[in-house]
């Protein structure tokens, strides 16, 4: 790529979405920071700009870039399906994402959720094959997790089992492997249209129908991933399965028919904890200042406040879910979304991008430290709580 670092006298034009975090602690010292609106941004608005900073909602392609003065790109997410980084490259602008910022609060709103759904339905989560898609920072962090908890997992991820070694690729299967083996299904793909695995509708009418009486089918990772026509119908024949969406084919845009098969509905916030968002952005400030060889003046740990709990003593019959209700409530975000449905479908969406704009602080596991019995301890460390005697 032909990026060369910008050369200014002047203090830089940084154009960047309202809704990331801490642009003022780390991006006012290289410039002037212009917030604006990620859904509805313009070319217009890129006048004498040098850096664009986005998340997942701007589509970031040539029609928006090309013969404006924009030289680096950042999204502050996981997720790059919304940047033509091809484009980019042929623009010559510098383009950097933040892998892996929010891959810990996506794990626990799976695990959150799991936990919850086990003490509803009555089953122990030990005595369930949880089937993964998709083993990235995302999905082989949650393997991590359940393997210490003691839960079997499936995992399916073509290109890493292509490029594994025989006994590495031995720990994957296909598909369908897995949507036959597995109790619980979690997606966490990236979206994909092109490419030896493409990932849009990866979930569809063909392969629905292999889920496991009384399967629970988990999407935290990009709507699309699921045909979701077809999983209304496929719901509608097969009331066993349990549903929990987080996101949506046509984001923001939610539709109550499918909402109300869905068992816990969010509004793409698997990812939003306190720490993922900082990082994103604190990712971008790396990023940039390694781009245009500058020395960096915060670390990470200096941008995160303290939480507002950070000990809690727990009895010695106390079980995983009270403290993991303490930090991640899933039912939370499910009732807003929920009070949202029965809006226009226009003013539907707009509340969609306002519950992830007025998201409330959530701290991940490891921001509380529990003070718990001996017996207690592998468990919740294993769940990812750091732990000390009582
Ligand atoms: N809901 C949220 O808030 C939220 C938050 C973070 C990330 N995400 C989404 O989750 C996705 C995964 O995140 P990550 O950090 O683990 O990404 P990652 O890139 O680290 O991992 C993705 C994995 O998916 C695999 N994969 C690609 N195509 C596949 C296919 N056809 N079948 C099975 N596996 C396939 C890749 O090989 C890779 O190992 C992101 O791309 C993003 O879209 C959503
Ligand atoms: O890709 C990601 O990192 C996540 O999906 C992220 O949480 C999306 O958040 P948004 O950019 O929409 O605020």
């Amino acid at each position: 790529m032909n990026t060369k670092p910008i050369e200014k006298q002047q203090r830089l034009k940084i154009v960047a979405d309202e809704n990331i975090p801490a642009l003022n602690p780390l991006f006012t010292e290289l410039g002037e920071v212009h917030s604006v609106a990620g859904r509805d941004l313009q070319r217009d608005q890129l006048v004498d700009a040098d850096l664009l900073l986005v998340r997942s909602i701007t589509r970031v392609d040539r029609a928006l870039l090309e013969g404006t003065t924009v030289r680096f790109v950042g999204t502050a997410t996981i997720g790059t399906d919304h940047i033509d980084q091809q484009a980019l490259a042929d623009l010559g602008i510098a383009f950097s994402s933040a892998p892996g910022c929010n891959a810990d609060a996506v794990v626990e709103y799976v695990l959150s959720v799991l936990l919850h759904l086990a003490e509803e339905q009555s089953f122990c989560l030990k005595d369930r094959v949880v089937g993964i898609v998709g083993v990235g920072n995302v999905g082989s962090r949650l393997q991590a997790r359940l393997e210490q908890l003691g839960v079997s997992v499936r995992l399916c991820d073509p290109p890493r089992q292509q490029d594994a070694t025989a006994d590495q690729a031995a720990a994957f299967c296909s598909l369908s492997q897995l949507l036959e083996e597995a109790d619980i299904v979690t997606l966490h793909t990236p979206l994909t249209r092109q490419g030896a695995y493409p990932t849009h509708h990866l979930i569809n009418a063909d392969n629905l129908s292999l889920l496991r009486a009384n399967a629970i089918l988990i999407n935290a990772g990009r709507g699309p991933v699921i045909d979701n026509q077809a999983l209304l119908t496929c719901s509608l024949q097969r009331p066993d399965l349990t549903l929990v969406l987080d996101v949506w084919e046509q984001e923001p845009r939610v539709t109550p028919e499918l909402a109300a098969r869905v068992r816990i509905a969010t509004p793409h916030i698997a990812g939003y904890s306190l720490e993922g968002k900082l990082r994103g952005t604190w990712m971008l400030y790396q990023a940039y200042c390694h781009f245009a060889r500058r020395a960096m003046n915060c670390t990470f740990e200096a941008l995160l406040p303290p939480a507002e709990v950070t000990e809690m003593c727990l009895s010695a019959q106390a079980g995983l879910l009270p403290a993991v209700r303490m930090l991640y409530d899933p039912y939370r975000d499910d009732r807003a979304l929920r009070a949202t449905l029965a809006l226009p479908a226009e003013q539907q969406r707009l509340a969609f991008d306002q519950l992830r704009k007025q998201y409330p602080v959530r701290r991940e596991f490891s921001s509380l430290t529990l003070r718990l019995s001996e017996a207690q301890h592998t468990d919740f460390k294993a769940l990812g709580f750091p732990v000390t005697h009582q």
